[in-house]
């Protein structure tokens, strides 16, 4: 039996009076695929967050591969892991925002290549030729000298998907990543994703709005709620027979607003 690739202990997130998350404990298998649901404001986007360092908890503690993010003091003061942590956990886990972060001023390849280049001091040649090998599995290649601006939604989204890929991470974090797409765009990101499921034994945490894609997606569905786990389960359970009456209040309404589950 392997051990947890991420383990989260009892960590508490506050922005000044309000608790975000409330001594949220969680354990992720490598492998796992895993959808986050829950209403707005429940704390999934910062979980992710969280994991990626953007952002500091106020107790608890995390591991990610071994290694602690967070280090506790005798005094119960939290410190951030240090800067090389930091960096070693950023090329252990990717991530991808609803809002793609793009660097508009760089070209669809500069934006794949410029991490690797950067953080790993690969050379032009090879960050590019893993590059174009990333932009052909999203079906962007041909799109390697466009800029951000000349594309679609959809087509950002999938050059996100290839950036956060190429520092070939054993985590990938998704947010959201089609709740700012029209609809007949959002497809073509979901396909990708299915074949990054599919295809790759990575890790993988998604926050999404889409319960027929988590549902077919995740092995793993975890309910969020006012900062806490409130169910979890496999997604037929989940969905079909929820057990807590927040659960089901909550699948009632996005059934109600016509969303397939
Ligand atoms: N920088 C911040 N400062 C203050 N409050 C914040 C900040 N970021 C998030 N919050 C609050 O934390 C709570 C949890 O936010 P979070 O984005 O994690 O929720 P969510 O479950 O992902 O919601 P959604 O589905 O709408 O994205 C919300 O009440 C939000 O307003």
């Amino acid at each position: 039996m392997s051990e947890p690739i991420i383990r989260i202990d009892n960590i508490v997130k506050k922005y000044g009076p309000l608790t975000v998350l409330d001594k949220l404990s969680m354990e992720v298998m490598p492998g796992e695929k895993l959808a986050l649901i829950g209403p707005s404001g429940s704390g999934k986007t910062t979980i992710l967050r969280i994991l990626m360092t953007l952002e500091r908890i106020s107790d608890g503690f995390i591991e990610v591969d071994g290694e602690h993010l967070y280090h506790m003091k005798k005094d119960r003061q939290l410190v951030p892991a240090d800067e090389r942590h930091l960096h070693l956990m950023r090329e252990k886990i990717g991530m991808v925002f609803q809002h793609f972060n793009l660097f508009p001023h760089k070209c669809v390849l500069d934006n794949v290549t410029l991490a690797p280049m950067l953080t790993k001091g690969m050379a032009r040649a090879a960050a590019e030729k893993r590059a174009m090998e990333l932009l052909d599995m999203v079906g962007m290649a041909d799109k390697a000298k466009s800029m951000p601006a000349q594309l679609s939604g959809g087509q950002k989204q999938r050059v996100a998907i290839a950036r956060a890929l190429a520092l070939s991470p054993k985590i990938m974090l998704f947010d959201e990543v089609t709740s700012a797409l029209d609809p007949e765009l959002v497809e073509e990101v979901l396909n990708v994703m299915r074949r990054l499921a599919d295809e790759t034994d990575m890790t993988m945490l998604l926050v999404t709005h889409e319960m027929g894609f988590a549902h077919d997606f995740a092995d793993r569905v975890l309910f969020f709620d006012r900062g806490k786990i409130v169910e979890e389960g496999k997604p037929g359970d989940i969905f079909r027979h929820p057990k807590q009456e927040r659960t089901q209040a909550f699948l009632r309404k996005i059934i109600a607003a016509g969303h397939r589950v």
